[in-house]
């Protein structure tokens, strides 16, 4: 029987069971809603009740030039939303839908839709990436140029899941690249975000060299769990991303992690730690600028 009077430890009590789909989306959409299908299942069964599914989970590397606007087929029988909501309703979980490519009317060009559904499969919130990734990352693939396909969202988007403990627990929304810009996270911080995603396809060559510092950075920083869920291995002949999905909590400790492979992450949140690393460590009293 844990001491009562002793600190909490990172795992104490946890109000909240989360896991991260990490997978090699490529093939067809078909192929990777399957993976995904499978996944989400998985990640019910052991208990998790949100689920996170990495940036764009069905047609990344599916050899579609650019991002195909699934949405737009509308009255395709598998519209990306329709299936997402159907997901989270036959698993009985959050669902965050990874990012789905949304083409606006106006620009043309898609937007990388991040949406959560509830249990019921009710559309709660969705989060459009703000920072597009226009890098020469001098890997195979060469240049990316997100913005050739995207056009960027506006919104910093927070919403509210009920814990195991019946009070609500504010989840904060980014995307991938986001991960580098630590203002969303203040701004994330600053809507009362205690845990927030990135749902991401973080490249091999840069994940290699900063996804795990940069999510550790940005949970530190802003005294919140960060869950990063990755893309993983080879999309295509020249696409790689770098797996390594992993949650770290409010003191900087990777609490769960994956490697490179197609994997289920499962973590679990615990708001007395995050309690007391903001007592402890009460950076968001000191801010003078
Ligand atoms: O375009 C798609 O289909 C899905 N989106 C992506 O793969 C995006 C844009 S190319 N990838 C990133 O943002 C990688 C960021 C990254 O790796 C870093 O910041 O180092």
């Amino acid at each position: 029987m844990p001491d009562k009077n002793a600190s909490p430890t990172a795992d104490q009590n946890p109000i909240l069971g989360v896991a991260g789909v990490q997978m090699t989306s490529g093939g067809t959409v078909e192929d990777s809603l399957t993976q995904a299908e499978q996944a989400i299942e998985q990640a019910a069964s052991v208990g998790a009740r949100l689920v996170v599914l990495p940036e764009n989970f069905a047609t990344l590397g599916t050899g579609q030039s650019g991002p195909v606007a699934v949405e737009e087929a509308a009255d395709g029988p598998r519209t990306l939303t329709r299936w997402a909501a159907a997901q989270a309703r036959a698993n009985g979980v959050w669902l965050v839908a990874g990012t789905i490519p949304v083409r606006q009317a106006g620009s043309g060009k898609s937007r990388a839709r991040s949406m959560v559904f509830d249990p019921e499969g009710e559309l709660v919130a969705q989060y459009d990436k703000i920072h597009l990734f226009d890098v020469d990352v001098g890997d195979a693939y060469g240049s990316y140029r997100e913005s050739d396909y995207y056009e960027p969202g506006t919104d910093v988007v927070t919403w509210d899941i009920q814990a195991d403990d019946g009070e609500p627990l504010r989840v904060g929304m980014s995307v991938c690249y986001d991960l580098r810009f630590p203002e969303l996270y203040a701004a994330l911080r600053r809507q009362g975000a205690d845990l927030i995603l990135v749902p991401s396809a973080f490249t091999h060559r840069t994940g290699q060299a900063h996804w795990g510092m940069l999510l550790r950075a940005r949970a530190v920083e802003q005294g919140c769990y960060v869950l990063g869920v990755n893309q993983c291995g080879w999309h295509d002949s020249k696409r790689r991303t770098w797996g390594h999905s992993q949650l770290v909590d409010p003191w900087g400790d990777t609490r769960a992690a994956l490697a490179s492979e197609p994997d289920i992450l499962v973590g679990q949140i615990s708001r007395e730690y995050l309690k007391r690393i903001r007592t402890q460590l009460p950076t968001h009293q000191h801010h003078r600028l």
